[in-house]
């Protein structure tokens, strides 16, 4: 790989269609904010879902609808195994043995030697049984833009105190010379109009229009919505090295995450609709934190191949609230295993990227692992720290790639789902997105569309 998340790039590449009921949504290889294939401009309450931040193009509406921004048959994220059609027998394609792959087969020996802590539980299984692939083959070192990255370790966009300094320039276009080929390999060559990306970015909270009438709770019932959700924060071990802390996210830590992340959105680097090498569009927007995931090379890079935007870094805010979050299942697997070290079965992690999803009503993702940070990090087991916004969604995940034989939880707004150690390698996905169930107040206050916001915290 040419950068530091390698995604395992051979795993899919150079396989579009090899993979059966497959139907893939054309994708053009560049940053697609807009969808603009669909007609409908607005969502269904009438606010549109993008905002234009170029300036020549300002208050233009970029149409959207609540399939198109999602619109996606088969995601790459989707074909190695899953398909959410419960009629349907999932797939499960192997990976090659490169790759490292977030949506590639257990990896068993990933698991191997974590913790000394027994349980009853058994550890994830070798269903392929090959081989880790040596670090060479795994890895190679992301070039950092040297004039921003000197030390190795700061960050271009300095977000401090959960006020976002985006970008001025806000290069809401393509101003570097990588160019997608035909085959979405990159190129080197001059800059093309055609290669600038629209300044256009999905906007997760809406605009108020000007003499729009809103049903808002009242304060009493946002209180009380907001007393409740604190008096039921529980946590749960779902099974070794993976934690679910319930409301644990309180509603003004909530609606700062929305903040930041609506802000850093819309800027630089900010939310598109990603595609996948072999012309699929994934279900949902993203953006990237610290370094780009790029789903089209399965790797990590410290620039943003589709747009060359280099990745705002991880605001100190979310840091911490990762801390506690790791803190609080320590805290809860001593309570339940008073003999286990808890960092044991769930290494403590100081993240440094972190993969922001938004998705609409309608999005899904389909049963993946993450596996395309750096080798050192996967083999701590390093945990991947998830935090839930808005809507719930039915999530899956399992030892294996099937959806038959996955397990099943919501995760509601302000939870917190941890999974490293063991379990650092589990398939999981989001099934749907349960509709209308973000909590009142947030939506109301944070005027937050309908979809959920998440943020996946990871140790590159
Ligand atoms: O949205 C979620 O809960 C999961 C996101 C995820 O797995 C990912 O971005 O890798
Ligand atoms: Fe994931």
């Amino acid at each position: 790989m040419n950068h530091p998340r390698q995604r395992g790039g051979k795993s899919n590449r150079g396989r579009p269609g090899g993979w059966q009921n497959t139907q893939w949504v054309p994708c053009n290889k560049k940053v697609d904010t807009s969808s603009t294939s669909k007609d409908n401009s607005s969502s269904t309450d009438g606010s549109p879902l993008y905002v234009e931040t170029r300036p020549e193009d300002a208050g233009r509406k970029v149409s959207e609808d609540s399939a198109g921004i999602e619109q996606l048959s088969n995601s790459e994220r989707h074909q190695h195994t899953r398909d959410f059609n419960a009629n349907s027998v999932p797939e499960v394609h192997h990976d090659d043995g490169h790759g490292h792959d977030r949506f590639s087969m257990v990896d068993p020996s990933a698991t191997k030697g974590k913790g000394s802590c027994s349980n009853s539980w058994d550890s994830l299984k070798d269903s392929a049984g090959n081989e880790r692939p040596s670090s060479a083959k795994r890895h190679q070192s992301p070039k950092a833009p040297s004039s921003l990255l000197s030390d190795g370790s700061s960050l271009p966009i300095d977000v401090s105190s959960f006020s976002v300094h985006v970008s001025e320039a806000d290069n809401l276009y393509n101003t570097g010379n990588h160019q997608n080929g035909p085959d979405g390999n990159h190129q080197n060559g001059p800059e093309k109009p055609e290669n600038k990306i629209p300044g256009v970015r999905l906007d997760i909270c809406k605009v108020k229009s000007a003499g729009a009438v809103t049903l808002k709770p009242s304060v009493y019932a946002k209180n009380r919505e907001i007393r409740k959700a604190s008096l039921q924060k529980s946590s749960e071990i779902l099974r070794p090295g993976m934690v679910l802390l319930k409301n644990h996210i309180n509603h003004a830590e909530q609606m700062k995450i929305i903040k930041v992340c609506r802000d850093l959105g819309l800027g630089a680097g900010g939310f598109y609709k990603p595609c996948f090498g072999n012309g699929g569009k994934m279900n949902l927007q993203m953006m990237c934190l610290g370094m780009d995931w790029d789903p089209e090379r399965k790797v990590y890079d410290y620039r943003r191949s589709v747009d060359d935007a280099i990745p705002p870094s991880v605001p100190d805010e979310f840091k911490q609230i990762v801390k506690r979050a790791v803190t609080e299942s320590h805290a809860l697997i001593k309570e339940k295993h008073k003999k286990c070290n808890p960092a044991d079965v769930i290494p403590s992690m100081q993240p440094d990227i972190c993969i922001i999803n938004f998705y609409s009503k309608t999005g899904t993702l389909g049963l993946h692992q993450d596996k395309d940070e750096t080798e050192e990090s996967l083999d701590k087991g390093l945990p991947v720290v998830s935090i839930s916004i808005g809507d719930s969604a039915e999530f899956l995940y399992g030892e294996h790639g099937d959806v038959e034989g996955a397990n099943k939880v919501i995760l509601e707004s302000g939870d917190v789902l941890i999974f490293g150690g063991k379990s650092r390698h589990i398939f999981h996905g989001v099934k749907s997105i349960l509709p209308d169930t973000a909590p009142k107040a947030l939506v109301a206050e944070a005027n937050l569309r309908p979809g959920r916001l998440n943020l996946t915290f990871r140790k590159y």
